[in-house]
């Protein structure tokens, strides 16, 4: 859940299969909007038009084009993009609430753009919950009512969603208000309902669409937090959507940048700050401070003969921010150490040159 991991996630390739042991396997993914869409995908020259140029040619507008990605189970993978990238329609397009217009789409194995109404009513109702930026509460149910909803419609007991309702309720810290309207609730506490009641039909996957922009920022950072924790504490797959680079550095595993509708960079917070895919990338990062996001994988050098190795040990993994003081203070240069071996060292030098673009 930090942008510290700096996990191999391999990245999809134009010519791999969709991944049945991703929970999420996208492969050329798009959406096009407009008459005859799915001539775009289907026609190399049209699929490399830019956007503007498509639309002008012929009256479609590309929202997700050429998309490819896998997340694994227990991830947190943040979609980032300005207005209009198309991360909306991406994250509706996962369950088919907008039907893709080319590409291949596994959830847990399961091929999803083949799925029967039967199956994408099973999957919306068992494994993929939704939460959204209002919330999409029913206003007229009690707290708890709106919690045990969907598994109402799944017909289960209601002595039975009404205690798992009571749990998930504990779980997001609302307890006392199950008996609350929404509108007697903050804009914080009815986003807690919506992040319950996704939780309360325990499904594998949860898919956030710029869940907290409406909330005030102090809000925001505090419901952040509260999915740190909840992952924690549930480890479910998570997609997450927003146009805020630091949610996504916050929140995110591996992070997908969107520009117009295509994919320009995935990557962990690290790799996206320290190895930028352009130059559109290297301005979204520029403002970040590197040292909150960089490990000391990322800036480690090797060692040189003629240095002493009796400095401190730490991990690759280690932020850099975290290792100022002990690089600093130390004689010797610092040990990066990985299963007992010796990988680099870090020195003043690597420290500061991070330090000083932070
Ligand atoms: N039903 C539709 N018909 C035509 N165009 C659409 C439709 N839905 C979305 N679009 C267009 O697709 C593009 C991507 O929209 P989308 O809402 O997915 O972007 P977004 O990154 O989620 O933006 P925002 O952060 O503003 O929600 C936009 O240009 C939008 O106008």
């Amino acid at each position: 859940m930090t942008a510290s991991t700096a996990e191999a996630s391999p990245p999809a390739r134009a010519t791999d299969d969709a991944r049945t042991d991703a929970d999420i396997s996208v492969r050329h993914l798009w959406k096009v909007f407009g008459p005859r869409a799915e001539r775009i995908p289907a026609d190399p020259e049209l699929a490399a038009l830019p956007r503007a140029a498509l639309k002008e040619k012929t009256g479609c507008l590309a929202a997700v084009c050429d998309l490819s990605f896998d997340v694994e189970p227990g991830q947190v993978f943040v979609v980032m993009g300005l207005s209009g990238s198309g991360k909306s329609t991406l994250v509706r397009c996962l369950t088919r609430l907008i039907e893709p217009t080319a590409g291949d789409l596994l959830i847990q194995g399961q091929n999803i753009r083949d799925a029967d109404d039967k199956a994408l009513r099973e999957l919306r109702r068992h494994r993929v919950a939704m939460v959204f930026q209002h919330f999409g509460l029913l206003p007229h149910r009690r707290v708890i009512d709106n919690v045990a909803y969907g598994l109402e419609i799944r017909g289960e007991k209601k002595a039975d969603r009404l205690a798992r309702a009571q749990d998930v309720i504990d779980l997001v810290g609302l307890s006392g208000f199950e008996k609350s309207l929404p509108s007697q609730l903050s804009g914080g506490m009815q986003q807690r309902v919506g992040l319950a009641r996704a939780l309360a039909g325990d499904p594998g996957v949860l898919l956030f669409d710029e869940p907290f922009s409406a909330l005030d920022p102090l809000i925001r950072r505090d419901m952040q937090n509260e999915v740190i924790r909840l992952h924690r504490e549930v480890g479910k797959t998570m997609v997450f959507i927003t146009h805020d680079l630091s949610e996504a550095l916050k929140l995110g595993d591996r992070i997908l940048i969107m520009r117009d509708g295509r994919q320009v960079q995935v990557g962990t917070g690290a790799e996206l700050v320290g190895k930028p895919a352009d130059d559109y990338v290297r301005d979204f990062v520029r403002e970040v401070p590197k040292a909150n996001v960089l490990t000391l994988r990322w800036i480690m050098r090797p060692h040189r003969p003629d240095e002493p190795l009796d400095g401190h040990e730490l991990g690759p993994d280690v932020l850099v921010k975290d290792a100022v003081r002990a690089v600093l203070e130390a004689s010797a240069p610092v040990k990066v150490v990985e299963n007992g071996e010796l990988i680099g060292v870090v020195g003043d030098h690597e420290v500061l040159g991070v330090v000083a673009q932070s």
